[in-house]
């Protein structure tokens, strides 16, 4: 759903276990109208778009039916929705988006949501749509690259910290985002890893590029990975939910 707007990696943490909020307190303030789209991007938001938008759903293996029927069938935030109509335009809006708004308006007050993103006009938008959703105070940007945002808070200390992590940036680091993530995820903490199945190129012997090995590796060794439980998510581009099951610092 939506541009590739929000960051590629999140990283959540919580006093409390993590729960839904009943009624985030800006729901009351919201309208339709999107307070956070910037007029000319409002303006840019024309049917045309959208429905180009729609076409490319197809990539997540929804035909326009299946993509309609979703949106009328999910609880979506209405800052959601409009970041989602924002986006819909922009170069990259085949990509599922918007994954830390998500999680960040998911958290509990006391909740923490570490975002990594290397690309400065995607945290631009996502930066506004923080604010807009009132949950500007949970997230704290890292504008870097994601490995150095990782080994970083490590270095300060936060292993075993963080209850779930979301992984959708650059796919020939899925390895190491992965080791670094053991670490700073908890025992019992999920680590949630997009596009596994690579738009089915994993599983075609004549594709062999980078990125396509690195995710048919990931996938090898995550299989035989005694430190987490994994279920893979064979919806769209595929995701894999590992549960981590041991403590990796002192292993
Ligand atoms: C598929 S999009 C992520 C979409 C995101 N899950 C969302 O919901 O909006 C991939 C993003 O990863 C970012 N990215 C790629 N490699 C990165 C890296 N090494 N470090 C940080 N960000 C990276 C890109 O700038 C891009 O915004």
């Amino acid at each position: 759903l939506g541009a590739s707007a929000t960051p590629a990696l999140t990283l959540a943490s919580t006093a409390a276990p993590l729960r839904r909020c009943g009624s985030p307190p800006c729901l009351a303030r919201l309208r339709r109208s999107s307070m956070c789209s910037s007029s000319s991007s409002a303006a840019a938001t024309t049917a045309a778009a959208v429905e180009e938008a729609r076409r490319g759903r197809k990539q997540l293996g929804m035909d326009p039916p299946l993509y309609d029927y979703l949106l009328a069938n999910v609880r979506e935030h209405p800052v959601l929705r409009d970041l989602r109509e924002e986006t819909a335009s922009m170069r990259g809006s085949q990509m599922q988006g918007y994954s830390s708004l998500a999680v960040a308006l998911a958290l509990p007050e006391s909740g923490r949501l570490v975002a990594c993103e290397r690309d400065e006009r995607c945290l631009e938008v996502a930066k506004r749509y923080y604010q807009c959703a009132g949950v500007a105070h949970k997230v704290d940007v890292k504008h870097a690259l994601a490995v150095d945002s990782l080994r970083s808070l490590i270095d300060c200390g936060e292993a075993s910290s963080y209850d779930f992590a979301f992984v959708d940036a650059d796919k020939r680091m899925y390895e190491e985002y992965f080791e670094l993530l053991l670490k700073l995820v908890r025992v019992g903490g999920l680590i949630v890893m997009d596009n596994v199945l690579w738009y089915g190129r994993v599983a075609d012997p004549l594709v062999n590029d980078a990125k396509t090995i690195s995710i048919r590796d990931f996938n090898k060794k995550l299989f035989e990975d005694k430190r987490v439980n994994i279920s893979m998510v064979p919806i769209g581009d595929g995701m894999t939910i590992c549960r981590k099951l041991q403590d990796t610092c002192t292993s």
